[in-house]
Parts: structure tokens; C-alpha cells; sequence
């Protein structure tokens, strides 16, 4: 385990003798990619406008834009976008002055045609994500990012499942690839503090001199902003949240209040702490259809290590059988389901409401 005196001496071996004093942090909001989860896909144009709008006078350098499961989402198994999300990214482009669009892709679910049309319509950087084992699946996409010019980011999905030394093998697989920049993506958040370090600093260590790395929080467990402050100070220098928190599950690691902890510690984003509060407040809140909760369910996913985006599918799957969401959570951690499992949940709901009829017949 990191403690924070081996912390402070690896800062000071790769960063000069005053521990995390001078940082510069590059921030990417995902609310308009990670809250279409919370949105069930259905933003509207304007909605992307005037979202886009505020977070890019707010100072946010990266905006992600696309459906919550990435570019070729919009299906019956993750659910259908109200607006085309090419459509999106183009009205984003288009309204954003200083900030770049990035857009998700997970191959198998996107294509290398998606990659191309999303760059046409403004796309600026391609991230790419794969469950954490899985980096070998995003070589050929890192190839043509690259090849197009785009810039490259690796999602590495459910890293609280693997160690440090799993992470770090992955993340060499996509910086080899092409990337430059590898994510520890805390799908379900699920990760707390020491572990965050852990994995951030092995990956770092693993890519570091070559490519850059981040950290991705969820807040199921109410520790998106700490866990990202102690993966800043491992070495991770792009971070991803949304403001309000706006994202799948308990939401994401809340951007605005992230940038005011940074203020703080003297960290630089480059963002206006009191704009980007004033635009969660009037711009952002009012988009979303109910705030993220931290309840029953979402705790439910951090303490069980479910996948974030499980959250509406298993609050479907509950009221259609009639069973126990925070069950079927608790299963689908038991049976470690990955994205891409959604339609487990229902067999989970399946088994769950035979054992209930099972009990009431023996009773
Ligand atoms: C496709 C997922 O929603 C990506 C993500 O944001 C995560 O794993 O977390
Ligand atoms: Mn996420």
C-alpha cells in the first residue's frame, strides 16, 4: 500500500523537492458522455449548446461528448439516443471557443468508422476504453487515432478488479499502441484512497517518461474527490469529473468542487472556480432529469464493485420482476459482470424472483 510519506518521496524524485505544491492539471468533463447514463441518452441539442457554452467559459479545457457508452452506442441493448450523437459532438464543436471535444469509443461497440465520422463533425481527441484486461482489443483503434491526427487517451474499465501490476502491464499495451494518455478508470467506484495511489503510481511508473496518465472517479462510495486528489498527487496529471456530478451511478467525482480543492492546495486548471460553480447551479442542474443520488442502489454498486452504468438497467430489471434492485447488484458483483453483461441482470432478476416464489410456496 502507498502511504503518503513514500508518496511525498516519489514526488520529490520525479518532481523536484516540494511535494505536490506546484501541480498543473489538465481537466476533462464528461457530464455530456458519463450523464447520458443518468440521462438515458437523451440529450437535446440545446441542452449540448448551452452546457457546452458554460463549461468553456468556465475555463474546462476537455468536454466529452457522445452517447454514455461510447460512439455506436445507441442500441436496444444500452439504450437509444434521442439526438444522434455525431449530431452532438458537431453542435458541441461548433459552440466550443477554447475547449477540445473528446468523444468514447469501446471497440465492438463503436467502429473505425464512428472514430472518422466523430472527427469530421470536430472530434478532437479519441478516447478509447476496454475493460482492464482487455487493451489488446484498442491497438488497431489507437492506430488509426493516430493515423488521423487525432489526439489518443486509453480507458482502462473496472481497475479496482486488478492490481497495480496488472494495470501497468495494460497500460503499456496501449501506449505501445499509440496512446498518450492511460486513464485508471474507477468504473464502479469502488477504490478507495490507497488503492487509487497504488494503481496510479504503478502506471506512472510503468509509462510515465513516455505518455501521460489519469484518473477517473465515480462517487459510490462518496470518495470521488479524495480519491482524485491522492491520484493527482500519484502522478496523474488529466482528470476526469462532471459537474454536479452528472454521470452514471452516484455520479462522478463533482468537477466544480474538485477545481475549488485544487484552488485550495494552490493546484492550477486553468478553471474559474466561481463560474463553474455559477454554471453547475443555473446551466447544468437544471439538464438533469433528478440529482445523482448516493442511496441504497449506487452504495449498493461501490461496495459490491459494480459497473457505474449498471445503475437504470438494474433498476429496469427490478421493477419489471419485481425483486430487489440492491440484490441484483449485489449479485452482479458476486459474478464480477463487466460491460457488455447488461443482459445478465435480467437473468439475475430471473433467478432472483424464482427463489422468492420458491420461498413463498414453501412457506
Ligand atoms: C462506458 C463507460 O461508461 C465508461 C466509464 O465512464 C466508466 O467505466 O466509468
Ligand atoms: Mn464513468
Amino acid at each position: 500500500m502507498t502511504d503518503l510519506n513514500t508518496l511525498s518521496r516519489t514526488w520529490s524524485a520525479t518532481h523536484g523537492t516540494e511535494p505536490w505544491g506546484e501541480l498543473d492539471l489538465r481537466l476533462t468533463d464528461t457530464c455530456l458522455r458519463d450523464g447520458s447514463h443518468h440521462k438515458r441518452h437523451q440529450f437535446t441539442g440545446q441542452e449540448v449548446e448551452d452546457i457546452v457554452r458554460a463549461l468553456d467559459e468556465s475555463g474546462i479545457p476537455v468536454i466529452e461528448v457522445t452517447h454514455g457508452d461510447g460512439l455506436g452506442g445507441s442500441s436496444f441493448n444500452y439504450g437509444f439516443s434521442r439526438t444522434p450523437e455525431q449530431e452532438l459532438i458537431k453542435i458541441a464543436a461548433e459552440t466550443a471557443k477554447r475547449a477540445k471535444i473528446a468523444f468514447l469509443m469501446l471497440p465492438g461497440v463503436g467502429t473505425k468508422d464512428d472514430i472518422r465520422a466523430a472527427q469530421d463533425n470536430g472530434g478532437q481527441i479519441c478516447r478509447i476504453a476496454t475493460h482492464c484486461t482487455e487493451a489488446d482489443v484498442s491497438i488497431q483503434h489507437f492506430g488509426l487515432a493516430r493515423e488521423l491526427g487525432l489526439e489518443t487517451v486509453g480507458f482502462l474499465m473496472m481497475s479496482h478488479t486488478q492490481s497495480p501490476e496488472v494495470l501497468a502491464k495494460q497500460a503499456r499495451i496501449m501506449v505501445d499502441a499509440g496512446c498518450q494518455c492511460v486513464y485508471v478508470v474507477d468504473s464502479a467506484g469502488a477504490l478507495v484512497m490507497e488503492q487509487t495511489a497504488d494503481r496510479v503510481s504503478a502506471v506512472v511508473a510503468e509509462i510515465g517518461h513516455q505518455a501521460d496518465v489519469g484518473f477517473h472517479g465515480h462517487e459510490n462510495l462518496g470518495l470521488g474527490v479524495a480519491n482524485t486528489v491522492i491520484a493527482a498527487r500519484a502522478g496523474a496529471t488529466q482528470i476526469d469529473g462532471s459537474v454536479r456530478r452528472f454521470g452514471a451511478g452516484a455520479g462522478n467525482t463533482p468537477l466544480e468542487a474538485f477545481i475549488g480543492v485544487c484552488d485550495k492546495l494552490g493546484w492550477r486548471t486553468g478553471v474559474d472556480f466561481l463560474q463553474i460553480v455559477d454554471a453547475a447551479e443555473d446551466v447544468i442542474a437544471p439538464a438533469m432529469p433528478e440529482e445523482c443520488r448516493l442511496d441504497r442502489m449506487t452504495l449498493m454498486m461501490g461496495y459490491a464493485g459494480v459497473y457505474s452504468s449498471f445503475l437504470k438497467h438494474a433498476g429496469n430489471a427490478a421493477e419489471r420482476y419485481g425483486v430487489s434492485g440492491a440484490k441484483i447488484l449485489l449479485e452482479a458483483g458476486r459474478r464480477k459482470l463487466i460491460g457488455g453483461q447488461e443482459d445478465q441482470l435480467i437473468d439475475i432478476a430471473l433467478m432472483l424472483k424464482a427463489e422468492a416464489e420458491k420461498e413463498a410456496a414453501n412457506a
